[in-house]
């Protein structure tokens, strides 16, 4: 069973191979969620504040300072009322996560989604390889209990609108069951 916690408000990872619909999931949760959550785009904050030794050239992309990233995200996951959005999870201490959602997408349309972001043809390659392994899925059952992880199919806007109106539900729940009425935040 994963540990209750104190906070008021919950905090949400949502996470998937890049280009499975994190970003677009996450902005859409913080506007339907019924109380306030502040949507955390780990890959920005990293780059904004620096958590990072350089950028690697050849993978276009930062080389991560896990242990910055952790002391900067632990005061806003102790408080909750978070979405973090980032193509891993495993770093995430158990205690931080009320849920953890994986986006799941066809790796043909993955293909295509990261191939008009412009990423070098190595980089959809490993990321495309990374959505047919089922990376994240593996990284998100084995770092946090069962049943707060849920795998979601990310191929189309119906799926982005059941998907957040299923979260926005089991932000309904989470809070009943600890007792909070709508106007308490
Ligand atoms: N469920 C979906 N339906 C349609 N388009 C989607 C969906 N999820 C993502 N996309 C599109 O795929 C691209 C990548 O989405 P994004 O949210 O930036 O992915 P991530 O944050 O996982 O890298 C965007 O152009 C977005 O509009």
């Amino acid at each position: 069973m994963a540990e209750i916690s104190s906070r008021k408000s919950p905090v949400i990872v949502i996470t998937g191979t890049p280009g499975t619909g994190k970003s677009t999931h996450a902005q859409l949760l913080a506007e339907e969620s019924p109380i306030p959550l502040k949507h955390i785009n780990v890959g920005d904050l990293v780059k904004e504040k620096g958590l990072h030794d350089g950028f690697d050239e050849e993978w276009q992309s930062y080389s991560v300072d896990e242990d910055k990233v952790l002391d900067e995200l632990e005061p806003l996951a102790s408080e909750g009322g978070i979405i973090l959005d980032w193509h891993t999870c495993d770093i995430f201490p158990e205690r931080w996560a009320d849920l953890v959602v994986v986006l799941r997408c066809d790796h043909t349309q993955l293909w295509d989604r990261l191939e008009k972001r412009g990423y070098p043809l190595k980089k959809i390659q490993e990321n495309n390889e990374a959505e047919i392994m089922n990376v994240v899925i593996d990284e998100a059952r084995s770092s946090y209990a069962e049943e707060i992880v849920v795998e979601l199919k990310s191929e189309g806007t119906e799926d982005l609108e059941s998907n957040v109106s299923r979260i926005v539900q089991w932000i309904q729940a989470w809070r009943k069951d600890r007792g909070f009425t709508d106007q308490e935040m």
